[in-house]
């Protein structure tokens, strides 16, 4: 057997031989570390086309009621939900919710069970059109396609008295495999019998991506053809490469079997502080959304928080921001849990893929994620960015705790000031930084760093402007992966920046929480690095393998490449060879 590397674009397909065993071998984009060998399953999801059957006008009423009865199930179990998995996808979950009970839908539903639709083909075809609508949106609602689709099929389902589509039975373990996995199943994964997953679509930053991440589940996503593998197939999923491996033989099997359990005894016996294996220190600190998170991140040994997303208090407050007294008890939970650590807040991060309707300006954006969101709704509103200084200010009296207050897409010197401004006039005592989230930023630094007195670099987003690339839209994934020479070139300037500067940058997107990259952007000069909880053990691990002057070779070398996967292939050739 030949495995050659990995080539090719993500969900392109090789074989590989050499020992009379062939094997297939499928690439997506690896989104959450770890090997899982297994027997597939796949979710049941596919989509219930419910018959045209006609009714009466006499039986409209009784139809009608079934819909709203079915509605009113399928929210309530999605809350349920929610409950049950708690943080960021307790978020989620709700906003699926509001997709099912929204009134236009019920009252689309209504028409057409007026004019003689059956109640499963009526909200069926009144979920097709709103489906039409958020796809052709052409910008982030387009993402959130797989959520409606969830919705439909559990609505129609209960109203066929079919059962509800998700996670299939099996009482052994197994690999899911997906066409995109449904917040609603992902939040209640079983992770003992749940190996690891693989899905059709999605990208790095797509919900089943983040959920994986939080689980600490392996996945690939993006790949091509998976949905056509038997049930009952053993496949190999690496989720740091992104290859599944179809019928891995015996060799293959045994050494992807060493691996994870090296990485696993790397993990348990590597404690204490981030560090390289010389001693150059690199804060591990956790990203969260409110206290829910805190546990996980306390005992995966997080030295404090990376970013704060304040998003998920204020979209949960509907019309209005959350009350100062509101928002000051929710900081304080979290900014006590870190007694003596560093607590990264950053200000409300409204608009594009996060909208809040008091925000917004009141004219439709063609393109939100280009439009008024950030810092920009901020500034345009600044009695929520006061309301929300003040309410830290109150957080953190008496605490021993080091807070610090980022604004997120800063995109040139006068954001900084303005930023920068607003913490000094609400009084607070905590540094000022900026979000590098926007090139310009990247390349400008410096200037930034006149203002604000450190740089947290936002991968997820930095990747969506550096390449046009719609974080939420699976087709363009290949521009979202962080290994990217041109980002890792971008990160490398606000890096260096801040470094003359004596300031800190950190990097707290997604790109922190791949521990290779992790040694890659500590040898471009990052200072701290912040990820989801589960992603800290591996990468304090893999950090503590390699000295400083091995990351630093290994961040020229995937600066040097020309993609993605060369960049990955370079680092990793130079950290496991030396
Ligand atoms: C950390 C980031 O912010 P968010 O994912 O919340 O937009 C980022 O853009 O990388
Ligand atoms: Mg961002």
């Amino acid at each position: 057997m030949t495995s050659g590397a990995p080539a090719g674009a993500p969900g392109s397909r090789c074989e590989a031989g050499g020992t009379g065993v062939t094997e297939t071998r499928l690439l997506g984009v690896g989104v959450s570390h770890g090997v899982a060998i297994g027997q597939v399953r796949h979710m049941g999801t596919g989509v219930v086309e419910p018959p045209a059957r006609r009714v009466t006008p006499a039986d409209a009423p009784r139809e009608l009621a079934r819909t709203r009865r079915a509605v009113r199930a399928v929210a309530a179990d999605l809350r349920a939900r929610g409950t049950l998995a708690g943080g960021e996808a307790q978020a989620v979950l709700e906003a699926q919710a509001l997709m099912a009970e929204d009134p236009e839908l019920l009252a689309d539903a209504e028409r057409r069970i007026s004019v003689g639709s059956g109640a499963e083909r009526a909200i069926h075809d009144a979920l097709a059109a709103y489906r039409a609508l958020l796809a052709g949106a052409g910008d982030y609602l387009a993402g959130r396609v797989a959520d409606l689709d969830d919705v439909r099929n559990r609505i129609v389902a209960r109203l066929m008295g079919l059962p509800t589509p998700g996670v299939p039975d099996s009482d052994e373990p197994y690999v899911l495999i997906a066409r995109d996995l449904a917040p609603a199943d992902t939040a209640l994964l079983d992770t003992s019998l749940v190996l690891g997953f693989v899905t059709e679509e999605g990208g790095p930053t797509s919900h089943s991506a983040i959920l994986a991440r939080a689980l600490g589940v392996p996945a690939v996503v993006a790949v091509e053809g998976v949905g056509r593998i038997a049930s009952g197939t053993v496949v190999a999923v690496d989720g740091s490469t992104g290859e599944v491996v179809v019928e891995p033989d015996a060799a293959r099997r045994e050494r992807l079997a060493e691996a994870a359990a090296r990485r696993r005894a790397a993990v348990l016996n590597t404690k204490g502080p981030g560090a390289t294996s010389d001693g150059h220190r690199v804060p591990l600190l956790a990203n969260v959304g409110g206290p829910a998170d805190v546990p996980a991140a306390v005992a995966a040994g997080a030295e404090g928080v990376g970013l704060f997303r304040t998003e998920l208090l204020f979209l949960s407050g509907g019309e209005r921001p959350p009350e100062v007294a509101e928002q000051t008890r929710v900081y304080r939970e979290v900014l006590a849990a870190f007694p003596e650590g560093r607590v990264v807040v950053r200000v409300l991060d409204a608009g594009a893929d996060k909208p809040l309707a008091f925000l917004a300006s009141g004219a439709t954006e063609p393109n939100p994620a280009l439009g008024v969101r950030g810092l920009r709704a901020l500034l345009a509103h600044p009695e929520v960015l006061a309301g929300q200084l003040a309410a830290l200010g109150e957080a953190v009296a008496g605490l021993p705790v080091h807070l610090e207050v980022m604004a997120p897409m800063v995109a040139d010197r006068a954001d900084a000031r303005a930023f920068a401004e607003a913490c000094r006039a609400a009084g607070l005592a905590a540094s000022p930084g900026a979000m590098v989230e926007v090139p310009a930023a990247a390349l400008r630094a410096r200037s930034l760093l006149r203002e604000v007195e450190f740089l947290s670099v936002g991968t997820n987003d930095l990747a969506q402007y550096a390449f046009a690339a719609d974080r939420q839209v699976g087709a363009v994934s290949r521009w979202q992966d962080p290994w990217q020479p041109a980002l890792l070139d971008l990160v490398a300037s606000a890096a260096r920046a801040a470094g003359d500067a004596g300031k800190g940058c950190g990097v707290c997107g997604e790109a922190a929480a791949d521990p290779l990259l992790a040694c890659v952007l500590t040898g471009l000069g990052v200072t701290s690095l912040s990820m989801g909880a589960a992603a800290i053990p591996q990468v304090r691990a893999t950090l503590a393998r390699h000295t400083l002057a091995q990351c630093r070779r290994a961040a020229e070398a995937a600066r040097a490449a020309e993609g993605a996967r060369e960049a990955r292939a370079a680092a990793r050739g130079v950290l496991s060879g030396e």
